[in-house]
């Protein structure tokens, strides 16, 4: 099959349990919460996005004719030759990856030395074989991906509150801080919610506090 990549950039992963971890991101272009269009963002079922994933036209994006081409366009992006004891990695991301990420890229990532993980909406379900699977569930959405390795939830959302959310199989409970606004206020409450109940981890965005993509 054949890929739409808005971008492929190398940086630190800036969330999550892997924060700090160097890591190419390869982020798919389209989504199936939001067109993308800010005239629909107020309409759309995910409206909080921070994100520009319409089209190809960014950094490293294109289109890619099958998983050989796009494993050879992230591969060079990771700017090391080996290194004992670093497994390179890379993150697919989007927009949602899921769209378009299947076993074909999968393996074709891994044959190259990477260990993949996704971030997803966990609203569609996921190729086998991905080694790390960052679900980051959305108000009001189902979630088809109940089970992973974090659960990354963005606090506050009403109608998406923690305690839906306990009871999966995640081996990492995060909330993120809502960035919009009010971020300081919501990173606030996301603490107090961690102090309250430590089965969550709070965490921030670093990449933007560094000035990382
Ligand atoms: C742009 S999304 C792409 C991946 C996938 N569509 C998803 O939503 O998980 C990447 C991550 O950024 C988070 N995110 C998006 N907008 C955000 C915002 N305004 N504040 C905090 N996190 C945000 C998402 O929840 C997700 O964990
Ligand atoms: N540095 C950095 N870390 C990230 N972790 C998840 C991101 C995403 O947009 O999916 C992201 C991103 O956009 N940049
Ligand atoms: S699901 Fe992810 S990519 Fe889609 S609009 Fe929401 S945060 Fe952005
Ligand atoms: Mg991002």
């Amino acid at each position: 099959m054949s890929y739409s990549v808005k971008e492929v950039f190398y940086t630190l992963q800036g969330e999550g349990a892997q924060a700090g971890r160097a890591a190419v991101f390869c982020r798919f272009a389209g989504c199936n919460l939001w067109s993308g269009l800010e005239r629909d963002r107020a309409t759309a079922r995910c409206r909080f996005c921070d994100t520009d994933f319409r089209g190809t036209d960014g950094a490293g994006g294109g289109h890619f004719a099958d998983a050989e081409q796009l494993a050879a366009a992230i591969t060079a992006c990771w700017p090391h030759d080996a290194v004992p004891g670093v497994v390179p990695y890379v993150v697919c991301t989007g927009g949602e990856p899921a769209l378009q990420l299947d076993a074909a890229l999968v393996a074709a990532l891994q044959g190259r030395g990477f260990e993949v993980a996704v971030e997803t909406n966990g609203t569609l379900a996921l190729p086998p074989g991905i080694d790390w699977i960052c679900v980051s569930p959305k108000a009001g959405t189902e979630l088809a991906v109940r089970r992973g390795d974090e659960l990354k939830l963005i606090y506050p959302q009403p109608g998406a509150e923690p305690e839906r959310y306990v009871g999966l199989d995640f081996e990492h409970r995060i909330l993120q801080p809502l960035d919009d606004a009010e971020r300081a206020a919501h990173t606030e409450a996301a603490a107090a919610h961690c102090l309250a109940d430590p089965r969550w981890h709070l965490g921030i965005q670093m990449h933007k506090l560094v000035g990382l993509p």
